[in-house]
């Protein structure tokens, strides 16, 4: 995949709260039959946000996306995307979001070329001078890695090029908010940090606001300005990666030597920590290592928590 060049450009995003929210979501409720899947999910995301989901399977992320494209009716709650409730978005509201399902496994018989035409033709009446649409489809090709499978059928693509199908029916019509629902499913390395980069460039350089659900925690941590975790029917954290795992995670843990004995101390104050170890041992000290719990020790802490149904305590506060 490339990078998107100057056709595309724009000026860098400009992130954060001034302006109107692309999305708004209050007291929002899903019941299905008489299970309660969400509980009441509260969150806003602004221009030029890059924004994980994050929750063990059944948590009700495909839910919430899903309601936020207007594909499924809430049970409750307030809902706003790009200013309008989605359940009664009209076609020139739609023509400004893009979508990549979990999976969509039709057509078969289209080709790759074919298939992106048919879907760049249906942005063209939604074309604006900031927002030109649809991509032209050669560079839309340049850009998901599929130049060379162009006039491949899509039934004999792989499991991974067939998703790169579906990230370009996401992007052919330049969205300004982009919903992708575990994209990344069935990469390999390599298409992985493609795709990682074609995010940030969506981001970065046409300002689009992007809602992704991911089980890959690294990934997440790699992609999101900000993160959400869903349990139990809420939110129960939201933050940058970096201020979760400092609000939510354990002490630090310090490694280091002195003369050649080694030792191990957690602290919540591994800087502080660091320098009493330097004042007190000077240059005796060698192969210093702090630690810190990153995003997935964060996260499966949480989850437990949640599972064994106890409160994820102070992990409501933002941690922003
Ligand atoms: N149409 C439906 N009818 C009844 N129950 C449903 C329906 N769709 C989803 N559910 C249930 O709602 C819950 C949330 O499902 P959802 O697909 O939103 O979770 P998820 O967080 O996306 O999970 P995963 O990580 O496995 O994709 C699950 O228990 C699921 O069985």
């Amino acid at each position: 995949m490339a990078v998107i060049g100057e056709e595309a450009g724009g000026t860098p995003a400009v992130r954060g709260p001034d302006g109107p929210a692309v999305v708004e979501v209050s007291g929002l409720r899903m019941r299905y039959g008489s299970k309660d899947v969400l509980n009441g999910v509260d969150f806003r995301i602004d221009r030029g946000e890059v924004l994980t989901l994050l929750g063990p399977n059944g948590a009700g992320k495909t839910t919430i996306i899903e309601i936020l494209e207007g594909f499924r009716a809430r049970s409750a709650g307030e809902v706003r995307v790009l200013g309008a409730d989605p359940i009664s978005g009209g076609e020139a509201w739609r023509a400004r979001i893009g979508v990549v399902l979990q999976s969509w496994r039709d057509h078969s018989k289209w080709r790759v070329r074919d298939l992106l035409e048919l879907f760049a033709g249906h942005y063209a009446p939604y074309s604006s001078p900031e927002r030109p649409r649809p991509r032209d489809v050669d560079e839309l090709l340049e850009l998901v890695g599929l130049t060379e499978h162009a006039g491949a059928k899509l039934g004999s693509l792989s499991g991974g090029q067939r998703r790169r199908v579906d990230v370009a029916v996401g992007i052919v019509g330049r969205p300004e908010l982009l919903f992708l629902d575990e994209p990344t499913a069935g990469f390999d390395p390599q298409a992985r940090r493609d795709f990682h980069d074609l995010v940030h460039a969506l981001a970065d350089e046409e300002d689009t606001t992007i809602l992704l659900t991911t089980h890959d925690l690294d990934e997440a941590e790699k992609l999101a300005d900000r993160i959400l975790m869903l349990a139990d029917g809420r939110i129960v954290a939201d933050g940058s990666p970096e201020a979760l795992a400092r609000e939510l995670g354990s002490d630090a843990e310090v490694r280091w030597r002195v003369g050649g004995e080694r030792f191990v101390h957690s602290t919540p104050d591994g800087t502080g920590f660091v320098r009493g170890l330097f004042e007190q041992h000077g240059e005796d000290v060698t192969d210093l290592e702090v630690r810190r719990a990153g995003l997935e020790e964060v996260y499966m802490d949480l989850v437990r928590r949640y599972e064994s149904g106890g409160p994820a305590a102070g992990a409501e506060e933002e941690a922003r």
